[in-house]
């Protein structure tokens, strides 16, 4: 599709330093990038592991390094999410604001045209007077932030918002099945009233001033999917709502934009000696550990599918390697179809890989896109806010997955983890694993057309280059 013929555009990207963010910024960027506009990227040196392989235009996607500051309470050396356990994270968010006189400098220097941020609210701050536009960049769902879309509510510690008012969304919202149920789902969101950062600032706060004061608010989202809740942002908001499309690709199918790389040579091999569409792939993202009852319930969960699988997790709460936190047995039992690894793998190349049948997710939104663009039947056990809210869309909304039924006290069980896998499945039990099996690939059809990604792209640039009010 042919860009409309505007002046190159300079962008500057300043995503919070998580993969689970950071990595969006890139995809973005790289899209953008594909066209001839040129890209400041600012992040940790430390995630360079990470994004290095990403980067698809070097020579038009530049890295900027930011020294993270130490925090007290923080390990030595922290500098991203992946650095340190959940609990942490409001001082790491304490670094990540210290980091703004950095920001400032580079923004002042390299004066780009627009600047992208998502948890860093002050950006727009520093921006407006350098005449930059600031779009605040949301890498999660546009239903997650609709259920908290209060622009007027300022919640403070001093007002925390309520489990009363976490039980309803807000008047409007255009869902009634993705919703949290139960005090233990609606209490996950209570995070939302701590001080994440410096000052205090809660964190319910710090994204409504993300979202109030930028010129634009993109998310990385289609209107096919979240258009009821991209049209409820929009008018809560008040802002023009710019949407780049899922932005994942599934390798060599979608975009103009070439691939990264090929599957380690050790997972292929591995996973080449099984039947196609068999193996269950599990991966929970970058951020969450697992207690180490809730690991042995759900590897075992898997075993007793009688189905070889790739377990790709952190070592859980307490353990130094994931191996140590295995039941019982456990290694001798599988050795010849299971592998437990507690390192990083290739998600999305995993996920096309010919033998891959299932893919039992914790529903980030990263993965929630990869699992729609890929074709493994999809079981979902979403622990965090929005990674329930994704989880809805997809098992309710949608109805392309299903979720593993948890106990009264929010615990799942090894056998509610087989029961689910095996509703998708077997071939006996067709059914369920029939009816997400077709609405799957209706939708995976839709979103992996050639031109799908290219169209949203285009349109976005256009919004960039003069959808400004
Ligand atoms: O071994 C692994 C594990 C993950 N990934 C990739 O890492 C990304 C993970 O992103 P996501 O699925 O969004 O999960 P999180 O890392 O858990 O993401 C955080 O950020 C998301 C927003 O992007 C939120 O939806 C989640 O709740 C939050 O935990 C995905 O692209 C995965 O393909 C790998 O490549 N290899």
């Amino acid at each position: 599709m042919a860009e409309t013929q505007l002046s190159k555009l300079h962008i500057a990207m300043f995503p919070w330093f998580a993969a689970g963010h950071m990595t969006p910024f890139l995809h973005i960027s790289n899209e953008l990038a594909a066209r001839g506009h040129k890209i400041t990227f600012l992040m940790p040196s430390k995630a360079l592991p990470l994004l290095q392989n990403l980067n698809l235009h070097p020579n038009l996607i530049s890295f900027h390094f930011l020294t993270v500051p130490h925090v007290s309470g923080l390990p030595p050396a922290t500098e991203t999410a992946s650095d340190i356990p959940i609990s942490l994270t409001p001082l790491l968010a304490s670094a990540f604001d210290m980091t703004r006189p950095q920001v400032a400098e580079i923004l002042c220097s390299a004066c780009p045209d627009v600047v992208f941020y998502d948890f860093a609210y002050w950006v727009p701050e520093i921006a407006a007077p350098l005449r930059i536009k600031s779009v605040s960049f949301t890498v999660v769902s546009a239903a997650s932030i609709a259920v908290i879309a209060y622009p007027g509510r300022r919640v403070t510690v001093d007002d925390p918002i309520t489990e009363e008012e976490l039980r309803k969304p807000p008047p409007g919202y255009p869902s009634s099945t993705v919703v949290l149920r139960g005090c233990r789902e609606v209490r996950s969101l209570l995070f939302l009233s701590m001080p994440f950062g410096e000052g205090g600032i809660t964190f319910h706060e710090r994204l409504m001033t993300s979202y109030r004061n930028s010129n634009a608010i993109a998310i990385r989202t289609c209107e096919e999917i979240e258009g009821n809740f991209c049209s409820y942002l929009a008018k809560q908001f008040q802002k023009k709502l710019l949407l780049t499309g899922p932005l994942m690709a599934a390798p060599n199918k979608t975009t103009t934009t070439p691939t990264t790389s090929c599957l380690d040579e050790k997972w292929e091999k591995w996973l080449d000696q099984f039947e196609p569409k068999t193996v269950i792939f599990c991966a929970f993202g970058s951020q969450l550990t697992l207690e180490k009852d809730q690991l042995q319930e759900l590897v075992l969960g898997i075993e007793q599918t009688r189905l070889p699988f790739l377990v790709a997790l952190k070592p859980p709460t307490g353990s130094n390697s994931i191996e140590e936190a295995l039941p019982e047995g456990f290694e001798e039992r599988v050795r010849e179809r299971g592998a437990v690894y507690g390192g990083w793998v290739q998600q999305p190349l995993i996920l096309n890989h010919p033998s891959v049948g299932c893919f039992v997710s914790h529903c980030g939104f990263g993965s929630m896109w990869e699992s729609l663009m890929s074709e493994p039947q999809i079981v979902l056990i979403p622990s965090l806010g929005d990674q329930i809210l994704n989880a809805r869309l997809l098992a309710q909304e949608l109805q392309v997955g299903v979720e593993v039924k948890r106990e009264e006290d929010g615990k799942f069980t090894s056998q509610s983890v087989r029961e689910a896998i095996e509703s998708v499945m077997l071939v006996e039990a067709a059914g369920v694993g029939e009816m997400v099996k077709k609405n799957h690939q209706k939708w995976n059809h839709v979103l992996t057309n050639p031109g799908f990604m290219d169209a949203y792209i285009h349109h976005f640039v256009n919004d960039l280059q003069n959808g400004w009010t």
